[in-house]
């Protein structure tokens, strides 16, 4: 029996990750706007948000939530960070008991600094929570372009029991118990995206580049790891991967963010030009008050959050980070 995904949130990534499960489930895709529905089950495209895809035929999209999830055998989040409490309370009286809720979001909550899954869990407390993250762009994704990416679930077999939904022959999709480490290496990894972006648009260089790749890993791995998080998750596709493609690409929203920042440009324009979020710029906020919490050094972070919150420029952040000690490479313990 093929299990039924109601999947809420009709962005690129929430759009890219139903039309995949179309592919093997039946899947019904929630948007809160009338005309991407309409476009969805009539085109089947959805080119506000990703120009030029096209969907799997059998997608179906809904502008209603309770539609969307009251047959549902597994729930998929796919609205960004700061809307995912908003979207599921509201989902919540019609989401049968039991069903798996799987996170796409990359980011923090700023009013609790908790991650999505904790979100979930305070809200839908007994459902089986997980996440589905990793190097995946989306933009490449629709294009046939191979990806691998991990869920993360406390209980294995429920996520072996989802990875024929997400998996296709272009997208690999592996399991890991680590869900804090998963989701923080999602979340993380936006801040360091911003900061190559900043290079790459300052022309930098790839050395520059190459070297905030490797600290800001070291970084995000350290609070990771305080926060709970196991190391050899950081290294992984969720970790080590999902950083290296979103600091070298130019598709990622927050490398973009950073390059225009890089270029000159002031946040406000920057976000008032988009049309789609960049997580990093509120995680930044959030970790700041983490790195504090947990006593975690994060120079990279911090350089960032100046720029973005404190009206320094680029410049600055280049200058403070070369002031700073080189200490050892290798982590304490
Ligand atoms: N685009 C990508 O390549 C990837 C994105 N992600 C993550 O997925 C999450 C969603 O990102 P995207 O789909 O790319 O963002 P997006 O900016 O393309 O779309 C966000 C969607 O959420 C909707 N939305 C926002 N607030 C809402 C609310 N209060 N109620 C209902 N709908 C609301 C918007 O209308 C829009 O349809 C983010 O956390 C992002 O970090 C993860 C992997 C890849
Ligand atoms: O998380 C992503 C790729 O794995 C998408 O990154 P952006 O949100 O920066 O586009």
């Amino acid at each position: 029996m093929k299990l039924k995904v109601g999947l809420l949130g009709g962005g690129s990534w929430g759009t890219t990750v139903a039309s995949l499960t179309a592919k093997n489930s039946p899947t019904i895709i929630w948007a809160r706007n009338q005309e991407i529905v309409d476009e969805i089950n009539t085109h089947h495209t959805n080119t506000k948000y990703l120009p030029n895809a096209k969907l799997t035929h059998s997608l179906r999209a809904c502008i209603s939530i309770k539609e969307t999830v009251e047959d549902a055998d597994v729930i998929v989040m796919g609205v960004p960070s700061q809307s995912l409490r908003e979207v599921l309370a509201e989902a919540k009286p019609h989401i049968r008991p039991w069903v798996p809720i799987i996170n796409l979001a990359k980011g923090l909550e700023i009013s609790t600094k908790m991650r999505m899954t904790e979100v979930i869990e305070e809200l839908m407390p007994g459902h089986p929570i997980g996440v589905l993250t990793g190097p995946n762009l989306a933009k490449e994704i629709h294009f046939g372009k191979a990806a691998a990416a991990v869920i993360a679930m406390v209980d294995h077999s429920i996520a072996q029991s989802l990875q024929p939904v997400f998996s296709s022959g272009l997208f690999r999709v592996y399991t890991n118990d680590d869900v804090i480490g998963c989701e923080l290496g999602g979340a993380l990894k936006n801040i360091y995206a911003i900061a190559t972006g900043m290079g790459d648009g300052s022309n930098a260089g790839d050395n520059t580049r190459a070297a905030i790749i490797t600290r800001g890993l070291a970084e995000l791995t350290r609070l990771g790891i305080a926060m709970g998080g196991k190391k050899s998750t950081f290294s992984g596709l969720a970790g080590m991967g999902d950083l290296v493609a979103t600091c070298s690409s130019a598709k990622s929203r927050n490398h973009h963010v950073g390059f225009q920042l890089g270029r000159g440009k002031s946040l406000e324009q920057i976000i008032s030009e988009m049309n789609e979020v960049a997580e990093g710029v509120k995680t930044t906020k959030v970790v700041m008050e983490l790195a504090k919490h947990y006593k975690i050094d994060m120079p990279i972070a911090k350089e960032i959050y100046k720029v973005l919150y404190e009206g320094n420029n680029v410049n600055d952040a280049f200058k403070g980070l070369l002031k700073y000690e080189t200490g050892s490479e290798k982590e304490p313990g």
